[in-house]
């Protein structure tokens, strides 16, 4: 549906920070987002985040390996039904070093042990503001997957959460990672395009998958 006349090119928009347009193909989209419906399930499965000021994240997110909440990690949900985490797919753990060799270069994945998977669902009005992935002990690239709705994703620097930044289009399939001088700049996702997903993965929204090294 979004035929363009050129073909989106991949770009490096800092330093270490790649994005690789149409990284996976309609039956790895499909595959990922059936176990996303899975992991969404209880125990342990879809919540929404509660942040420390009172305020809850229009992103609902659920987590795999190591549980994520504001700010730290932990082996079960412990701000949600306290059930152990769903365990880390070891197939995950190979995509994602895939994801870094095509974006970085092959040594940039090295043996990199990637243990977290964030599954961020933003319905139409979700969105999230910018922050720095920094509960982690380890320096590997983050690697984003999207899927469902396009949303603009800010990519921004690691000194402020203001500009500079750049704001880059993610469509269902692209892939993100950030890396070396990248690794712990701001970023955040300031808006979701309802209604533009590709009608034949069947999924209204957006998905965000997120895979990290914890270090822990
Ligand atoms: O949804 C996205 O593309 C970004 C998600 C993100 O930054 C995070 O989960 O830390
Ligand atoms: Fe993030």
């Amino acid at each position: 549906m979004d035929a363009e006349l050129f073909p989106r090119a991949r770009a490096e928009i800092a330093p270490g920070a790649v994005h690789v347009p149409d990284w996976l193909d309609a039956r790895e989209q499909r595959e990922l987002l059936a176990a996303c419906r899975e992991w969404a399930g209880p125990p342990a499965g879809l919540r929404t985040v509660r942040t420390p000021g009172g305020g809850t994240m229009t992103a609902r997110q659920v987590c795999l390996g190591w549980h994520w909440y504001p700010y730290g990690y932990a082996r079960t949900v412990v701000d949600g039904d306290g059930a152990p985490v769903k365990p880390f797919p070891a197939h995950l753990g190979a995509l994602a070093r895939r994801a870094v060799a095509d974006a970085l270069g092959a040594g940039a994945a090295r043996e990199a042990a990637y243990d977290i998977a964030l599954v961020n669902f933003y319905d139409g009005d979700a969105r999230m503001g910018m922050h720095r992935d920094s509960d982690e002990k380890a320096d590997a690239p983050v690697v984003s997957l999207s899927l469902g709705d396009t949303c603009v994703f800010r990519f921004g620097n690691t000194e402020t959460r203001t500009r500079p930044w750049t704001d880059v289009e993610l469509r269902s399939g692209d892939l993100f990672v950030f890396g070396g001088p990248s690794r712990f700049a701001h970023h955040g996702v300031p808006r979701v395009l309802p209604g533009t997903a590709p009608p034949e993965l069947g999924l209204v929204g957006r998905l965000n998958i997120t895979l990290r090294v914890s270090g822990l």
